[in-house]
């Protein structure tokens, strides 16, 4: 996020050797101002150690933007174990690892929860909750809340039925007609694909995996080899839900949609493209926003011991903020990504 303070102000940075594994284990805690610190856990190579705890630190921070925008009375925190460069991850040392991040958790009281990020899964989760109770997204079966996908799918969709109404100059919210292009059909952008054609959208696709234009083909939607004709398809609002950086300085004046809102984490290159698309007349909806329904549901479910149906309710909350940040940012004649941040900000009383 651009202009979000990202160093030197988080509360708390734990750092300790894991006694099994001898690795790292790094929790960044960022902000409790809104409650306790959540956050995924990476296991990931990184050159030097540093850089894994650079990680921690960056992705804590983008973890308080992304619960203060979506109005969860959590803090943002985030466990890094930096693995060598060739270090060799065999079940053994990977079970290891898990359980020092459990011991880890554990050693903070309930002052940190954590979830699957790169490099973990949910059945993971399994294995750290041996050593702690602090843990979320574990498998249904483990009596957890499951696959984040399908949550995260719908907090996107309720973001671009908030960008129809937008698109239509009216306050209903619109899927039926409106012209989408989803670029990575993963377990998230397959599943937006297939709500939005269920809703009536008219769907252009795309993934560097040609087995997935059996996606397009299911859904009767247009496929397009190439990911970058998808990005720069005239359709009205454009889907990022492959990985990061795709939004680049070089793309934007190519683009000929009207939206972009999708679940890709760190969507832009560089924090001046939010402000390229801005002057080209594309309302950008931060990442942090439209990606944020499988961490709400996950965390209403298991850590707030809520039901379902208040978990979908929150996820649909998102449809709600996006429509008020659009009308603001209109309001204004500013980015809607600068109205997120102001709303952030607010949210956790800071400057
Ligand atoms: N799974 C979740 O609940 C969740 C939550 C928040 C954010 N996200 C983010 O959403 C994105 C998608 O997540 P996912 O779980 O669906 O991942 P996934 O690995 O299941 O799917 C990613 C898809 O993108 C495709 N892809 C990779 N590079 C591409 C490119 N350059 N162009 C087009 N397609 C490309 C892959 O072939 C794959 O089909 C990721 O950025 C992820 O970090 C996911």
């Amino acid at each position: 996020m651009s202009g979000f303070p990202q160093w030197p102000d988080h509360e708390a940075v734990l750092i300790r050797t894991g006694a099994r594994s001898g690795l790292p284990v790094v929790i960044a805690m960022h902000s409790s101002v809104l409650g306790p610190f959540a956050g995924g856990c990476r296991i990931w190579r990184y050159p030097r150690w540093q850089d894994g705890l650079e990680d921690a630190l960056r992705l804590s921070a983008a973890m308080t933007a992304k619960f203060a925008a979506a109005g969860l009375a959590r803090g943002g925190g985030k466990s890094v174990v930096a693995m060598p460069e060739g270090y060799e991850l065999t079940p053994a040392a990977k079970r290891a690892i898990l359980l020092d991040v459990g011991d880890a958790i554990e050693s903070l009281d309930g002052r940190y929860a954590t979830g699957p990020d790169v490099g973990t899964s949910p059945q993971d989760m399994v294995v750290i909750g041996e050593q702690t109770s602090h843990v979320f997204c574990k498998p249904a079966e483990e009596g957890g809340s499951g696959d984040s996908s399908p949550a995260t799918a719908e907090g996107s969709v309720a973001a671009l039925s908030a960008i129809g109404a937008w698109l239509d100059g009216g306050d209903s919210p619109r899927l039926d007609g409106l012209r989408v292009a989803v670029v990575g059909l993963g377990s998230v952008g397959a599943r937006i694909a297939a709500l939005l054609s269920e809703a009536g959208a008219e769907l252009v696709l795309s993934d560097i995996d040609a087995a997935k234009k059996a996606v397009a083909d299911r859904l009767g939607a247009r496929w397009c080899e190439d990911p970058h004709e998808a990005l720069t398809a005239d359709v009205d609002v454009v889907v990022p839900a492959a990985l990061g950086g795709v939004l680049t300085e070089e793309i934007v004046p190519e683009l000929r949609c009207r939206a972009i809102a999708g679940p890709a984490n760190n969507q832009l290159a560089v924090p001046q493209v939010a402000d390229a698309l801005h002057e080209r007349g594309i309302a950008w909806v931060p990442d942090y926003i439209a990606s944020a329904g499988g961490v709400i549901h996950a965390i209403t479910v298991e850590l707030d011991k809520r039901t379902e149906e208040e978990a979908l309710l929150r996820v649909r909350g998102i449809e709600d903020t996006v429509a008020g940040l659009l009308q603001s940012a209109d309001d204004r004649g500013v980015a809607l990504a600068v109205v997120a941040e102001e709303m952030v900000r607010a949210r956790l009383g800071a400057r």
